[in-house]
């Protein structure tokens, strides 16, 4: 049968060409609807299946296609008499057009699905293209250098920033090894390493930040900043680092930490580095088996040279020792200034003693020598103490403190000469140790107190106040009296908690005192010149004072001549500093030593005290008593009262009496007592004061 034939077949009407038509169609539709229902697409290869199908079926295939069906055995089903069967077309025919729907709908659906594969394939490359696109464009925007490296350590990419950083276009770059740019410092990328680190990356190894040294094109080394990470690529595993170029910020902190471990003044180490570079030269000479020698160096009258001609030449004298301290020795040892005009330098490499007294030998000879500043030409001679390593300590801080202890055994023996540590001045700076360890535990006990010595007007012999002195109380052993332990709390720093212990400690004894009804005295309490020359003494008494709830104006602070006297216009402002709070001042020990009246004019004082020195000889020694007169006088043109300390007779005491001393304080009158004993005398005193 061919198409023409089955045209004209039973039934061959319009109406059964329409029906052949919608019974094509409808598996058709029903396949794109199935699609886009199921699958959620159209087909559009189905679109194709109708034209075809028709052709085959009503062209010249339709007998093969039939032939084909009845082989395979499908037909017979579609053969035999339906029970219902299609009114328009013939057996034949029914079963061609089932067929045509499976093959439709199988077409259809396989369409649906290769067009399915084709859009997400579509989309997967579309966001891939982007996402490179905008890696691409990142790492381009980027200031940062960023370098993908391949496992063999070339070059696979590289950003326009490496051109700044490294002076090399991003196209020279790639494929070449890595390690042209990053010849030391990050190990990861050194030929040897990077397989190890692609290693570690495949067990879970994160980013790192590395500070490296890079090499840019012209051979020019570059602090940099490197972040690693790791990225999987089709090719493999790249490296990706971004390096920063981190010199200006390396500079910086250079500076910072050079500053840190220098003195700002001469550019010496300062004590940080002095210990550091102390240590690897001990460690050296222990390996070699060497001697090293601890100088300790303090300049002789460098104070009263900054004092007179001002800190400006100061600083430039110390400048010049540094520079001669520095020509002195070899480049090899260290040279270095504590502070102040305390300089240290350790000699290295040192095989006998008789090399040591050389050297030192020779930066006495020229540290002695004169300074032309400006104008001026000023000298000064340094006092050297020597400890050697190992034989007098293995660690720099015991050579340090042995050389102190040598250096002060040097000042001692007359300045501007050199000493060795010896036994002996280690037993003395032992004991200075010990002392130290002692006053700190005796601060920490509470084992401090104070004695009350009464002071006098000289004509009522009424009891105007009192001298606040300190005592140590040992537990099983007698008080220690301050000339035992002052210096040695000077010395450690321990005079300000102790200072400010007294003057807190005077104040509530005062309050006291007050309470249980004594008359109004005055509290005079001791001032240390270490305590005096700390920058926040004023503060300090400001804080006590204020603390104790005390009338400022009962307390007198006794400073010593000679602490007035060392630096005389700072004095003069401490002590502005110090009236301003409202306490009245006393310059102690009046007449020892440096009698520059000169100077009084400028100081603000309220009183003057004899030193007992005088007072004690006044009615033997014609010397004292013109001393003492001289003094009484003087108080009386500065219109400042004057009281003498050490009156020990009747007959020193006229003398006083009879050159209009105010006050007076001794013996004579009674000796420093507790608290509660100075009550017990004021009323005893007041009561025979009455009978008299
Ligand atoms: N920084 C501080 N220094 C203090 C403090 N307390 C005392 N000191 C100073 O210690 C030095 C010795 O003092 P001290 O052993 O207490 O002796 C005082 C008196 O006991 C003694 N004195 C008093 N009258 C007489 C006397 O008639 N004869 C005699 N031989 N000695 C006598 O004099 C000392 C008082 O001296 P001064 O201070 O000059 O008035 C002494 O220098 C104290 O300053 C303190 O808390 N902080």
């Amino acid at each position: 049968m061919h198409s023409s034939n089955w045209f004209r077949g039973t039934g061959d009407s319009p109406l059964r060409s329409f029906a052949m038509a919608v019974l094509i169609v409808l598996p058709f539709a029903f396949a794109q609807y199935a699609a886009r229902t199921y699958l959620g697409f159209r087909a559009p290869l189905g679109l194709l299946i109708p034209p075809v199908m028709i052709c085959v079926v009503f062209g010249g295939w339709r007998p093969a296609v039939l032939a084909t069906v009845t082989s395979l055995g499908i037909g017979a089903f579609f053969l035999m008499e339906p029970r219902y069967s299609f009114a328009v077309a013939s057996t034949e025919d029914r079963a061609v057009l089932v067929v045509f729907s499976f093959i439709c709908s199988f077409m259809s659906l396989m369409g649906g699905m290769l067009e399915r594969a084709e859009r997400k394939a579509g989309c997967l490359m579309r966001s891939l293209q982007e996402s490179e696109q905008t890696m691409r464009a990142l790492l381009q925007a980027t200031t940062q250098a960023a370098l993908g490296v391949g496992q063999d350590g070339l070059i696979r990419f590289a950003n326009e920033a490496v051109r700044r950083l490294f002076g090399y276009a991003p196209e020279e770059l790639i494929g070449r090894p890595v390690w042209v740019l990053v010849p030391e410092g990050l190990p990861e990328l050194q030929p040897q390493d990077l397989e190890a680190f692609f290693a570690a990356s495949r067990t879970g190894y994160t980013s790192q930040v590395r500070e490296v040294k890079a090499r840019d094109k012209h051979g020019r080394l570059i602090a940099a900043e490197a972040s690693l990470g790791m990225a999987d690529t089709p090719s493999g595993p790249l490296a990706v680092t971004f390096v920063a170029d981190i010199t200006r910020r390396k500079e910086a902190e250079e500076r910072i930490i050079h500053a840190a471990r220098h003195d700002p003044l001469t550019g010496l180490p300062n004590r940080a580095l002095i210990y550091e570079l102390g240590a690897h030269a001990l460690v050296a000479a222990s390996r070699a088996d060497r001697k090293v020698a601890m100088l300790f160096f303090d300049l002789d009258r460098f104070k009263p040279i900054n004092d007179t001609y001002g800190h400006e030449t100061g600083d430039r004298m110390l400048q010049e020792v540094a520079r001669r301290l520095k020509a002195a020795v070899r480049a090899s040892d260290v040279v270095g200034r504590l502070g102040g005009d305390e300089f240290i330098a350790i000699l290295t490499d040192m095989q006998t003693e008789a090399d040591v007294t050389h050297t030192a030998a020779h930066l006495l000879q020229s540290l002695g020598q004169p300074c032309r500043i400006g104008e001026l030409e000023l000298a000064t001679s340094p006092s050297i103490g020597i400890s050697l390593y190992p034989a007098d300590g293995r660690d720099i801080d015991t050579l340090i403190r042995h050389a102190d202890a040598a250096m002060y055994h040097a000042k001692g023996a007359g300045r501007n000469n050199f000493q060795f540590f010896t036994a002996e001045i280690n037993d003395h700076a032992e004991h200075a140790f010990m002392l130290e360890q002692r006053l700190r535990e005796a601060l920490r006990r509470g084992e401090f107190e104070l004695a009350y010595q009464p002071v006098l007007d000289t004509r009522s012999m009424r009891v105007v106040g009192a001298e606040a002195l300190v005592r140590w109380k040992q537990e099983d052993a007698p008080s220690l009296p301050p000339a035992e332990f002052i210096a040695a709390a000077e010395t450690s720093g321990l005079i300000h908690q102790i200072g400010d212990w007294v003057l807190a400690e005077a104040c509530r004894q005062h309050d006291a005192w007050r309470r249980q009804g004594l008359p109004p005295l005055r509290i005079a309490v001791n001032v240390s010149p270490v305590q005096f020359r700390a920058k926040h003494f004023r503060r300090r008494v400001a804080e006590m004072l204020a603390g104790a709830g005390i009338d400022p104006a009962c307390v007198e602070l006794e400073v010593t001549e000679a602490t007035v006297m060392k630096q005389v216009e700072q004095a003069a402002r401490t002590l502005a500093g110090l009236k301003e709070l409202g306490v009245r001042i006393t310059l102690d020990d009046f007449g020892t030593g440096y009698s520059c009246l000169g100077y009084l004019s400028q100081i603000p004082i309220d009183k003057l005290k004899v030193d007992q020195s005088f007072v004690r000889r006044i009615s033997d020694d014609p010397h004292s008593l013109a001393i003492a007169d001289a003094v009484i006088t003087l108080g009386k043109r500065l219109g400042t009262e004057v009281v003498a300390e050490g009156i020990e007779s009747e007959q020193a005491l006229d003398l006083l009496r009879q050159r209009e001393c105010d006050h007076g304080q001794g013996y004579l009158f009674s000796r420093p007592l507790t608290g509660a004993q100075f009550a017990t005398w004021c009323r005893d005193h007041d009561a025979r004061r009455v009978l008299h």
